[in-house]
């Protein structure tokens, strides 16, 4: 059957806003509240504290959604995110994440107070969703697994195997998409499975204290879950993946406090931030280019805005007044992205996924089992030892050999048969541990929970319709009963359009003040940057001679995977039979080398270049003195036979003559040293030195 590829179609990137309660600190510090949400509309309202006129004091904002600060974590999760989940369910991509200021309460959202269940964030219903429908989708297999990074200081790490101490690198490929290589992945049987890596995770996330949040996230980390599914019946495999996203928050230097440490944190984080903020720009503006490349996070979110997936943003804001810039930020960054249009593809008919190698090495070691236990192999080995038998009783150590091959061979079954269960182990089998009833309840109730969140999107729709029409539908239902009244209605008009466009006047004003500020912390940076490209050009130029710099500047290139310079390796342009020459030396060439080309075998004549002779340890002792032996001893030595090194001895010859000079017979030195030799003793160094010492022999 000829095969279809699925058609993208577009898809809005869906922006909802939350707004949490406002704190103790900020009442305490004399804030009052300024912004007002309107969930039926879907409006924001925000006053501002330090307006000069009346266009400065209210802005108006429309979203998807718009939760209060009384707005349950149930109420966000089956209104905007259930129906998401579903959908990456049936295979498509899914992200949601969280953006928004230090201490809005991003984490709050997506991580939530993970010991009660009312206060669950969206990460760990999610993990419920995933599981429930596993667990009542019958004739399916499937392969879930987690992984789970985080950003820190523009380096990605693995928050699940922290033991990797290199910093992970982005990849891309036409079939994954871009992509952490070396990411670890864990396998998941459970929805418990998941939440102790989230678990294990957030204890590996970097936090730290700031002045806006006691356990601020320093990093922006991402969750990202993979659903491989095969039915049982088709065999072919979906996947849906969903990234969770709890980005770090943005923040001013001047309310965080921050110095040393975090400051460089803080200014990492908002440099990745301005580059999502310049990615939703572009993409809002339709620019032909979209700055993905411009820092890790906006590479890694490359599908989740503006391409192979559906998106939920959630921008958290504070309602405090002390926070009125922020807010604002924020909800003008929201606004931006609603216009973002992706394209959803469904992930059918895989054909690298994981799943599909499990399987096949399944069936691999099912088919190898089968050959050695019941099967050919052992019962070859068995029934040829019975026949042998037969016709010969064998020795003892024959049947002994016999019964360990048999046992080795069990052994061999044995451990095939754990491979086994435990790849088994890692696919789940859909429908599994469900009670019919318990399952049909289920069923109706998400049903229930997806069917209300609809009717609500579509009321908000339906409700800014209506808004929208009001105004230019006024015009038309209004009888006028005289002149006058028309000319009152005029003015009352022109009075809103002039307020609107006086709006829009300060909106524009707004703007512009924003992009100067951008444009002074670009400016900034800038020159950080050119300080830094001096001090390296001072190194450059003085330490590096010109020859060398000009050949390192033509070897180094710029490799798109890492985003980084690399240098590149020189090729050697030789001729053959050439000797390779490096920093103006000849290369030594090996025994081997000058054996082989001696033979005129030019196949070997640069190769096995390397100089292998070790280079010996600097000498830190002193040479070998030989012992001095004590005069009395040497004259009635007649000569030393041999100085054996190795033993740490000197032989030596007693001449009975000297000796009796001395007054020391041969036999006397001989009893006193205990020696069986007849004319032979063994002098140790050390008592001949002493002895040279104190000029009397000791001994
Ligand atoms: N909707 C809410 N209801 C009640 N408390 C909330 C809510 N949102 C946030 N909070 C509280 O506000 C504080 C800050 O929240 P949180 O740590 O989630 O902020 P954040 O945006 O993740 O900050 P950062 O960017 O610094 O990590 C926490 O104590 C949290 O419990």
């Amino acid at each position: 059957m000829e095969h279809i590829s699925p058609v993208a179609h577009n898809e809005s990137v869906q922006v909802v806003v939350r707004c949490r309660p406002i704190s103790k600190k900020e009442t305490d510090a004399g804030c009052t509240k300024v912004v007002n949400i309107f969930p039926a509309r879907g409006v924001i309202e925000v006053q501002n504290p330090n307006a000069r006129n009346e266009n400065e004091k209210n802005k108006m904002f429309t979203y998807d959604a718009v939760y209060d600060e009384g707005s349950t974590q149930q109420s966000i999760y089956d209104e905007t995110v259930r129906p998401l989940v579903a959908s990456v369910l049936e295979g498509y991509n899914g992200c949601v994440f969280a953006y928004g200021q230090t201490g809005t309460g991003k984490t709050f959202t997506m991580e939530g107070n993970v010991s009660d269940k009312e206060e669950q964030g969206i990460i760990p219903r999610a993990f419920e969703q995933i599981w429930s429908h596993i667990n009542r989708t019958t004739g399916v297999e499937f392969l879930v697994y987690a992984r789970y990074l985080e950003i820190y200081m523009e380096e990605i790490r693995d928050l699940l195997k922290l033991k990797n101490p290199k910093p992970l690198e982005l990849r891309q490929s036409a079939e994954k998409g871009v992509f952490v290589s070396h990411l670890h992945s864990q396998t998941c049987q459970s929805a418990n499975d998941m939440m102790k890596a989230m678990k294990v995770g957030n204890r590996n996330r970097t936090t730290g204290i700031t002045n806006m949040n006691e356990h601020s996230s320093r990093s922006h980390a991402i969750f990202q879950i993979s659903i491989e599914m095969a039915e049982e019946k088709s065999k072919s495999v979906k996947i849906g993946k969903l990234n969770l996203i709890d980005l770090a928050g943005s923040e001013r230097q001047s309310k965080t406090g921050a110095s040393g440490d975090r400051l460089k944190e803080a200014s990492k984080i908002n440099q990745a931030l301005s580059s999502l903020g310049n990615v939703i720009y572009a993409l809002a503006e339709n620019s032909p280019h979209i700055p993905y490349r411009d820092s890790k996070l906006t590479r890694l979110l490359q599908d989740s805005l503006g391409g192979n997936s559906k998106t939920i943003m959630i921008a958290n804001i504070g309602p405090a007044s002390m926070n009125y810039d922020e807010t604002i930020i924020t909800l003008r960054y929201a606004y931006r992205a609603k216009s973002i249009k992706n394209q959803p593809i469904k992930n059918e008919d895989v054909k690298d996924a994981k799943l599909l190698e499990l399987q096949r090495e399944i069936e691999r070691l099912k088919e190898l089992i089968a050959e050695k236990g019941e099967g050919k192999l052992l019962s070859d080995e068995f029934s040829s030892t019975a026949s042998d038998e037969e016709d010969f009783d064998g020795s003892d150590e024959e049947k002994k050999e016999r019964e360990k091959m048999l046992e080795a061979g069990k052994m061999e079954v044995d451990e095939l048969n754990k491979k086994l269960r435990t790849l088994e182990k890692q696919m789940v089998h859909g429908g599994k541990n469900i009670v019919d009833s318990v399952n049909e309840n289920e069923i109706k109730l998400e049903q229930q929970r997806v069917h209300i969140a609809a009717r609500k999107k579509r009321e908000i729709e339906m409700q800014q319709q209506i808004e929208l029409e009001d105004e230019t539908c006024t015009e038309l239902k209004q009888v006028f009963a005289n002149l006058q009244q028309q000319v009152e209605y005029k003015r009352d008009k022109l009075k809103r359009l002039y307020g609107k466009l006086q709006g829009m006047q300060q909106e524009i004003d707004d703007n512009h003040e924003e992009y100067l500020k951008e444009r002074q912390d670009l400016v900034e940076t800038n020159d950080d940057l050119s300080m830094q490209l001096r001090k390296s050009l001072m190194v450059l130029e003085n330490f590096v001679p010109p020859d060398e710099r000009s050949r390192l500047i033509g070897l180094i290139q710029f490799d798109e995977n890492s985003d980084n310079w690399v240098l590149k390796r020189e090729k050697l342009r030789l001729k053959p039979g050439d000797r390779p020459v490096a920093h103006n030396y000849r290369r030594p060439i090996s025994e081997y080398t000058l054996q082989k080309s001696g033979d005129n075998n030019f196949r070997y004549r640069n190769e096995n270049v390397i100089d292998l002779s070790l280079d010996m340890p600097l000498k830190t002792t002193t040479d070998y003195n030989r012992p001095t032996i004590c005069p009395q001893v040497k004259a009635a030595v007649k000569n030393v036979i041999r100085n054996d090194m190795e033993n740490n001895k000197i032989v030596i010859k007693i001449s009975p003559h000297g000796f009796s000079m001395k007054g020391i017979s041969k036999t006397e030195l001989e009893g006193r040293y205990n020696k069986a030799a007849r004319n032979t003793v063994e002098v140790r160094n050390n008592r001949i030195k002493t002895a040279a010492k104190s000029a009397k022999p000791t001994y």
